[in-house]
Formats: structure tokens, C-alpha cells, sequence
């Protein structure tokens, strides 16, 4: 018999869309300087979509030593910066072009390559800015997740071909494509065991719509059906939920 496995993650509620924020950005200050002590380096990924916006801004106004800090995203559109779409482009409006030039960005998108040829290019950058190996990457020490009203999360989509695949926790790929009739591009993704080796695990989302979401995954395990179930049901890391209405 297969245990089931507990939702593993605590509720922080926040009063409004911006204090919620603040107070998220205040944490993922203390977060990032301790990782610069111990490891004189701090590892970020963050999410696009559009929930992020107040949070980029509030950590924009924080003193961080940002010449330590690299940060990636959690998953991309394979569309380059000039497009609507980019999720880089989102990152640059709101939080890299109002930090010091000295923080390090690596992009998912890689131009005039297909995505799945990418992939280690992308790695490739990401060991660079990390000063890792591509046989042990550097883990994260900060990954924040967003989840779309679909329940998807990063670009794990449930009506995706190959959504077994994203959603699963023994996946030996790093990064991962995703193609789905609701995406309107293709995507590249971390992957959940990517994702899940963090030091600090967030979801942050707003709204009584997706709270129902957020619930209806809660009370049930099929993470194929709800692809965010992979992160609330996993036991490497308490997902720290930072919601408002
Ligand atoms: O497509 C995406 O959507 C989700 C959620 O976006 P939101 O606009 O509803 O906040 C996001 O987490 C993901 O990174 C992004 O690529």
C-alpha cells in the first residue's frame, strides 16, 4: 500500500496585495543575506507572470549586496525580450533595471536555438553565474512560485503532453519544455526537482479565485489534474504560502 502523503506547507495571509509584498520581500532579504554568509553567494529564482510586480518593487527598495545575488527565472516563454510575453522582459521592467548592474541575471530564453537545444546552454549560464559545475549545480537558495487559475505552477500546465513528466519529483532533467493548447508559445521550465532543492520555498498568489484553486488542491493528490499539488505535496521542503485577497 502507498502512504499518502500530508499537504506540506504553513499560511502566511497578508492584509492587501502590497503588504503582502513588503512582508515577502522582507523575508527573502534576511534569506538572501544568509545565504551570502554562508556561502558568499546568494541563488534566486523568481517567477513572471503578473502577481510578482509588487513584490520586484518592494525588493527593489532593499539594501542587499545585489553584486552576490544571481537570479534566474522559475520557467520562461521561449519568445525573446522585445516580445509581450517574455517573462525576462517583466523581470527587467520591475526588479533588474532598478538593482545595481552588478547583480547577475541568467535568462531561459536563448536566442536563434530551439528549446530544447537550449538546455545546456542555459546550464551552462547558470554554472557560469554560479560558480558551479554542470555535473552539481549550485542549488537554489530562493525559489518563488506563482500558479496560474488552471493550477498550473512554473510551466508544469495540466493540459500539457508531457505534464507526467513535469510534475514528476524523480525527473532526472533539470530543465524541461512544455507545449500545451493553453500556453499560446512554448515553454522552458525548471524542474520540479530543480525547483524543490531550495533552502526556501514560496508560492505567492492573490485573490479569492485562485485561493478556491489553491483549496481544490489541498484536497486531492492527482498532481497531473494540478500541477501545484506537486509542491504542496512533496516532503523535501515546507512550501511557504504567501497569499491575500
Ligand atoms: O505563465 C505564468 O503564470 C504563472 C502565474 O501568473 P499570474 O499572471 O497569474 O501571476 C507564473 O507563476 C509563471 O511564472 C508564468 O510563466
Amino acid at each position: 500500500m502507498v502512504a499518502k502523503m500530508d499537504a506540506n506547507f504553513d499560511w502566511h495571509q497578508g492584509s492587501d496585495a502590497d503588504s503582502l509584498a513588503d512582508n515577502l520581500a522582507g523575508e527573502l532579504v534576511v534569506k538572501l543575506s544568509e545565504a551570502i554568509a554562508r556561502n558568499g553567494i546568494a541563488v534566486m529564482a523568481l517567477s513572471g507572470g503578473s502577481t510578482p510586480k509588487p513584490l520586484f518593487k518592494a525588493l527593489a527598495d532593499h539594501d542587499v549586496d545585489w553584486s552576490k545575488v544571481v537570479i534566474t527565472l522559475v520557467d520562461e516563454r521561449w519568445v525573446p525580450e522585445t516580445h509581450e510575453l517574455s517573462n525576462a522582459a517583466f523581470m527587467h521592467r520591475y526588479l533588474l533595471d532598478a538593482l545595481p548592474d552588478s547583480v547577475r541575471f541568467v535568462p531561459l530564453y536563448q536566442p536563434a536555438q530551439s528549446v530544447v537545444a537550449s538546455y545546456s546552454a542555459v546550464l551552462g549560464n547558470y554554472c557560469v553565474a554560479t560558480s558551479s559545475s554542470m555535473d552539481a549545480p549550485r542549488p537554489f537558495d530562493i525559489v518563488i512560485l506563482g500558479m496560474g487559475g488552471d493550477g498550473h505552477t512554473a510551466s508544469f500546465f495540466p493540459d500539457a503532453d508531457n505534464v507526467a513528466e513535469l510534475v514528476d519529483p524523480a525527473s532526472s532533467s533539470l530543465l524541461l519544455t512544455c507545449e500545451s493548447p493553453t500556453t499560446q508559445v512554448p515553454r522552458i521550465t525548471w524542474s520540479l526537482p530543480a525547483l524543490l532543492n531550495t533552502q526556501f520555498l514560496a508560492l505567492h498568489f492573490t485573490g479569492a479565485e485562485k485561493r478556491r484553486v489553491f483549496e481544490q488542491a489541498c484536497a486531492g493528490t492527482d498532481a497531473t489534474e494540478l500541477p501545484i499539488r506537486s509542491a504542496i505535496f512533496q516532503q523535501q521542503i515546507p512550501l511557504q504560502v504567501y497569499y491575500a485577497d
